[in-house]
């Protein structure tokens, strides 16, 4: 595929929030500013495909890769890539600084993926230690980027990072994404398949957090509306909140989604940049602070600006079903974000 028409597709999948006139110009390298872009864990299963888009994404003007292992392959590869944004790679920690020195949005898939039986709790023993060291050279050389949260169990690791951002002093609640939008790719796709309507024009918000049944994909807002039944409701409810276990059983001990996650997190940070230069009506999903629920953390649908988080949007109104899924994922979303305070407040 030419790099045209993949940074093609990226545009299209942003197109319902963005006006064609808009689009024209966000596009144009000429007309948008200097954006720094990193990586954080570019050489791994996620990280390298996410480079890649990145890479493709106009947007971009200078793209930071880092890892502790690979680095200088990826990011010589990915150098060769004829787009906008000069490429530099960084690879051992006494680079990190470096890396992350100017960035307007750093991007956080470093990190162990589960293996077949396994929950995104049971990566927290790993992912935990090395989210909390990631941000806390974030807290020190890009205090003020948007960070862009991947790696797992995102239900803790994005009140991880604020806890060490405000220890150092640095928090902005504005400027934190638990990035959700594998599960809103999946439910758009599962919903199209079975609607049989086109991909294209399908929204589907999903609420709550990112693992099994906090994952809540509201289709009674799905649009364009269809017929479905509840049946065909709980069924495309449950394949969804069971979307990342069914690529890992395909996997089968090689990893979790990394393909589908690279688009996804290509898609937000996309939004996320459209946001900071000042595009109008970015609308994504994304676990955030939030006061929607009693929890302090909660993915909805919120709108991005120029200084990030600029307004968490209300839930709307839920089916009976819906109501039943989001009291019953409360227990579950409040212990693994007190799972992830009480970690960095241990230590
Ligand atoms: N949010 C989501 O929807 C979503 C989707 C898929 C996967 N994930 C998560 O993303 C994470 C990464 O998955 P993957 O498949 O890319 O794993 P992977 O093992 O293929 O890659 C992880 C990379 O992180 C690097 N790394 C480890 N410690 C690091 C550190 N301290 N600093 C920098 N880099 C470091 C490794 O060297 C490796 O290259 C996992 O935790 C996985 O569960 C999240
Ligand atoms: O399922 C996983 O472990 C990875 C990721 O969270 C996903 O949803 O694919």
């Amino acid at each position: 595929m030419k790099a045209a028409s993949l940074t093609s597709l990226l545009r299209r999948s942003n197109a319902a929030s963005t006006s064609p006139c808009f689009l024209r110009r966000a596009f144009s390298s000429e007309a948008a500013p200097e954006r720094k872009v990193a990586i954080l864990g570019a050489a791994g299963g996620i990280g390298q495909p996410l480079s890649l888009l990145m890479k493709l994404n106009p947007l971009v003007s200078r793209l930071a890769l880092y890892d502790i292992a690979g680095t200088p392959g990826v990011a010589a590869d990915v150098s060769h890539i004829n787009t906008r944004s000069e490429v530099k790679g960084y690879a051992a920690e006494e680079q990190l600084g470096e890396a992350l020195e100017g960035s307007d949005v750093v991007i956080i898939p470093a990190g162990v993926p589960r293996k077949p039986g396994m929950t995104r709790d049971d990566l927290f023993k790993i992912n935990a230690g090395i989210v909390k060291s990631l941000c806390e050279a974030i807290a020190k050389y890009c205090p003020n980027a948007l960070v862009n949260m991947i790696s797992n169990p995102v239900n803790s690791t994005v009140p991880i990072a604020a806890e060490v951002f405000k220890s150092k002093g640095v928090y902005d609640e504005r400027k934190l994404f638990g990035v959700t939008t594998l599960d809103v790719v999946r439910a758009k796709t599962f919903y199209a398949g079975k609607a049989k309507v086109n991909v294209a024009d399908v929204n589907v918000p999903v609420i709550g957090g990112h693992a099994g049944i906090t994952i809540l994909p509201l289709f009674s807002q799905a649009t364009p509306k269809a017929n479905l039944s509840d049946e065909d409701i709980k069924a495309l409810t449950k394949r969804t909140q069971d979307g990342g276990t069914e690529v890992v059983e395909a996997k089968a001990g090689k990893g979790s989604a990394t393909l589908s996650m690279a688009y996804a997190g290509a898609v937000f940070a996309d939004a996320c940049l459209k946001g900071l230069n000042g595009a109008p009506d970015v609308v994504e999903c994304s676990f955030v602070q939030s006061t929607v629920t009693e929890l302090p953390f909660f993915a909805s649908k919120v709108r991005l600006g120029k200084n990030g988080l600029e307004e968490v949007l209300g839930l709307g109104s839920l089916s009976d079903n819906e109501k039943q899924g989001l009291e019953a994922l409360k227990p579950e979303l409040k212990s693994s974000i007190e799972k992830g305070v009480a970690f960095v407040r241990s230590s």
